[in-house]
């Protein structure tokens, strides 16, 4: 199977679809708990704990992707926003799904996969839906923007690590664990994927007990809701 060579599926004329039906990916239970209050039992809407990274995320999500028609899948949940580009309580919506620690460290500096010859770390959103996810969640005046969101092995903890993959991926928006996993899954089935990320914590030196969690999963919870509208037919 030669991934690179498989493009996603537009998105573009689904939302007209009447069986529309979208995979929602969560890490942990609080986080689906979230989405499905904000989806209030609306039946193109199926929302799965996928675990917490990539590689749970993936299996998981290849599993219920092989279960079932899905049309979209979109990986959701909190993560750390890049300073500068994304506070405490604003919304990523992921440009592209980027594993940015997925390769080797070289005398020369990190080393991608692509760089490496054997494979990809980076995965396209639908462009089309990413300008209407975020338009729509402009209207409800959530704050949002719109990049490059980092899958990672490890929750950066230091400024020093931050800045470095800022540096490795330009416009470097949000950092979470799963974002990759789901992607690669849903590219494996020819399925569009996007990345919403509700941001609880900066990404840079390590404070666990500062992270905004609750503030988080509400304005997650917002943004789900504005996702029904998304698709409304
Ligand atoms: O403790 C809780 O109540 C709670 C509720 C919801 C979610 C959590 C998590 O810890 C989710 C783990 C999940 O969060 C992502 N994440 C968040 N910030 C970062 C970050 O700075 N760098 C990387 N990942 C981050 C990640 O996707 C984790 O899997 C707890």
């Amino acid at each position: 199977m030669n991934l690179e060579l498989q493009g996603p599926k537009s998105i573009k004329g689904y939302s007209q679809q009447s069986n529309l039906r979208v995979l929602v990916v969560t890490a942990v239970p609080t986080e689906k708990e979230t989405v499905l209050q904000a989806l209030q039992g609306d039946p193109r809407f199926d929302v799965l704990v996928g675990g917490a990274g990539s590689v749970a995320a993936a299996v998981n999500t290849a599993r219920t992707l092989a279960a079932a028609e899905y049309s979209l899948v979109i990986c959701a949940g909190i993560g750390g926003g890049f300073p500068g580009r994304a506070e405490v309580g604003s919304l990523v919506v992921g440009t592209e799904i980027v594993a940015a620690d997925l390769g080797a460290e070289t005398p020369d500096g990190f080393a991608g996969l692509e760089k490496l010859g054997f494979g990809f770390t980076r995965i396209q959103s639908d462009a089309y839906l990413v300008e209407r996810v975020a338009n729509a969640l402009q209207r409800a005046k959530l704050p949002v923007i719109t990049g490059p969101v980092l899958t990672v092995s490890t929750v950066t903890g230091t400024a020093e690590t931050a800045a470095e993959m800022a540096a490795r991926v330009k416009g470097a928006s949000a950092e979470a664990m799963e974002g990759f996993g789901v992607g690669f899954a849903a590219l494996d089935r020819g399925l569009p994927v996007l990345e919403i990320r509700a941001i609880s914590n900066m990404v840079g030196p390590r404070d666990r007990s500062a992270w905004q969690i609750k503030e988080a999963l509400e304005v997650l919870k917002a943004a789900c809701e504005v996702l029904t509208e998304v698709f409304a037919v």
